[in-house]
């Protein structure tokens, strides 16, 4: 038996599968969609996931219920009064209880009014507070996730699901729920008045009310799966904006706009297309539930005029009887209405319960790291990119000491951004060890570690604020001197002083009112201002010119004193003046030393320093470092170390 119920089950689920559904009702899976499809989430669970965040306001939509709870009976005392007036004044003919009926129509008009302003208000304050508690936690929550969630997803997709989708929960769970809740109690009030007023009529008005629930079931789950597809178009649209208007420049040089607009036309054709499936669906919904509604007033009608006849009912209490029907079924309508809506935003409910869902990869860990001195140590690192086989590193073992610069070489694509990412525990080792301190990264807190380190991007990051708080971020809190500080080591003071608003000049998104160079030092103070024990220099005179490039060294040589720095260059004259060079090869480290030693080696370090510097130069260096290796010792300035 247990059996047999759940192969129906089975077939049931079966039988309404996404993509036999899009095959049915016109959305033919085109295989286009740029968003994955989240998992189905039963709408309980919706209800248990969301629970927490208006926990705490339960007690104000008790009282908002009570609020709508109460507007039935009002108009039930209301049509109470028509039939009092059809009965006692006009067909009795007798004008003296007229006075007492204005007077309580009066009232009763006036406490239904209260009680529907107060309601209306009361919900929407809780709604709005549910969507603002949401969407700060589903914020706060992104923020928390690991760098490999970000490279895998669209940002358009995530803002969509920060912003669209979380309003139309609020749908489901606030509007949704107190509408429901209001809609079962007009219900149960009607319903309580019906058979008080005349019980066999009563019977007779409820033999359709099966077929409301039949019909709303069929038309609320396609409307669902209509919903969903229709959300996923929305993300990619979203994505796809986001991706060209970011790439503007780039579009626009290229002339790609008609391909830009193409990619855009066919996601914004798919959402339409679901879009129109889902009016289609709600259009013929409201005819269909009429209808019904039409063959139960006609049923009533009939059996009331049988009743009257045979003097079961007065005309009076036939009138009231099928006025407060029309009023039973207008519940009974918007109940099967407000199911369509609450299952199609749960569509959007189960693309943010995906999100909320996720696991940061890199999980936290306890111990607080002080100060430290930022001996830092891979041993037998390997690593692989998440859900994929190929091996990006390979027994990287190295180590850098406070005060000593390390230099990372190699080809395009060798692996040097991802020794910065594992030693920033964006992601974790796949085997290997990597320390700090002594201290294994895994153990520390994210932000101990972090705190640590200073990075300089290939490309200056620099965010849509003042130059002041762009400095800052390297140090929340920082004070204003500290911050002056840190822009005349970084030597943007100068540059900074002559703009307009001096340090409360705003820099424009992406600091576009700034020169590349100048972004480059305003990046250096932000890493001076950190004073990390650890510094990474990713490429970082990469893009500016010849004069630029002589402005950012200083800064930079300051910056780098007494730290351990990590540098990754493509150039490797400025590779030759760190302490030691490690060359990089397919994710595993083959040459290791100073610079000298590589080129005496011969192997693939010296050939590559031939193909960029020339063979002249190549042997210049070799013989010079042959005889005068001692004397050099560790002269080699910092200059030489950023700049070509
Ligand atoms: N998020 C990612 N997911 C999957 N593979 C990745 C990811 N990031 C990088 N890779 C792959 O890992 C390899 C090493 O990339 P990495 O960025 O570390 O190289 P690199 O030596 O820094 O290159 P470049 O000098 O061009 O910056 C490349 O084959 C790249 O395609």
């Amino acid at each position: 038996m247990e059996n047999g119920k759940h192969r129906v089950k089975e077939k049931a689920n079966q039988r309404l599968s996404f993509q036999q559904f899009k095959k049915l009702w016109g959305i033919e899976d085109t295989g286009d969609n740029l968003i994955t499809e989240s998992p189905p989430v039963p709408v309980r669970d919706i209800f248990r996931r969301f629970w927490p965040y208006v926990r705490s306001y339960r007690l104000w939509i008790i009282l908002s219920l009570l609020l709508i709870a109460l507007q039935p009976m009002v108009q039930s005392a209301t049509v109470w009064l028509m039939q009092v007036f059809i009965d006692r004044v006009l067909i009795a003919g007798d004008l003296s209880p007229l006075y007492w009926l204005i007077l309580t129509y009066l009232g009763l008009t006036l406490l239904r009014g209260t009680l529907f302003f107060s309601g209306t208000y009361l919900s929407n304050w809780v709604g709005e507070k549910f969507v603002l508690n949401l969407r700060k936690s589903l914020f706060k929550h992104l923020q928390g996730l690991s760098l490999s969630f970000f490279e895998g997803r669209k940002l358009g997709d995530i803002i969509a699901r920060i912003s669209s989708d979380i309003s139309s929960i609020e749908r489901l769970i606030i509007t949704g729920a107190t509408s429901a809740v209001s809609y079962i109690f007009q219900l149960v009030v009607f319903i309580g008045m019906l058979f008080f007023m005349q019980w066999k009529l009563a019977l007779v008005s409820l033999i359709v009310v099966p077929l409301f629930y039949v019909v709303t079931r069929f038309f609320s789950r396609r409307i669902k799966m209509a919903s969903r597809e229709r959300t996923r178009r929305e993300g990619a649209i979203n994505a796809i904006s986001e991706e060209s208007f970011s790439n503007i420049a780039l579009m626009q040089a290229y002339n790609q706009q008609i391909t830009e607009q193409d990619r855009f036309e066919l996601q914004n054709h798919r959402s339409f297309q679901a879009k129109m499936l889902k009016v289609r669906l709600k259009a013929a919904f409201t005819p269909v539930i009429s209808l019904i509604e039409m063959a139960g007033t006609l049923v009533v009608m009939i059996a009331g005029t049988w009743l009257l006849i045979n003097n079961e009912i007065t005309v009076g209490a036939l009138i009231a009887f099928m006025m407060l029907l029309s009023k039973l079924y207008s519940p009974v309508r918007r109940l099967s209405k407000l199911l369509n809506t609450i299952y199609s935003a749960s569509a959007s409910a189960e693309r943010v319960i995906e999100f909320m869902e996720e696991e940061p990869m890199v999980k936290e860990a306890p111990y607080d790291l002080e100060q430290v001195s930022g001996y830092v140590e891979f041993k037998n690192v390997s690593f692989s990119y998440p859900g994929q086989s190929k091996k990006i590193l390979s027994n990287v073992s190295l180590s850098i000491a406070p005060g000593e610069s390390v230099a990372l070489v190699g080809a395009s694509g060798a692996g040097k951004s991802t020794i910065v990412k594992l030693l920033m525990r964006f992601y974790d080792p796949t085997a290997g060890r990597i320390l700090l301190d002594g201290n294994v990264l895994r153990g520390l807190t994210l932000d101990s570690l972090r705190e640590n380190v200073a990075v300089l991007f290939q490309e200056s990051l620099i965010f849509d604020g003042t130059i002041k708080e762009n400095i800052a971020y390297g140090k929340p809190g920082a004070t204003e001197e500290e911050i002056i500080r840190a822009a005349e080591a970084a030597d943007a003071h100068e540059f900074i002083q002559n703009m307009t608003n001096g340090y409360d000049t705003p820099v424009g998104q992406k600091g576009r009112n700034l020169s590349g160079g100048q972004k480059q030092r305003l990046a250096i103070a932000r890493a001076m201002i950190r004073n990390a024990a650890i510094l990474i220099l990713d490429e970082p005179a990469e893009g500016l010119d010849a004069n630029s490039e002589k402005r950012v060294m200083d800064p930079m040589k300051r910056l780098m004193e007494d730290k351990a720095t990590l540098i990754i260059t493509h150039n490797l004259k400025s590779a030759a003046a760190a302490d030691r060079i490690l060359y990089l090869k397919d994710g595993e480290v083959i040459e290791s030393g100073t610079h000298e030693e590589l080129l005496m080696r011969g192997a693939e370090y010296a050939e590559l320093y031939e193909l960029q510097h020339g063979e002249k130069e190549h042997r210049n260096a070799v013989s010079l470092s042959s005889g005068s290796r001692t004397d050099r010792g560790n002269s080699k300035t910092k200059e030489e170390l950023i700049g070509s």
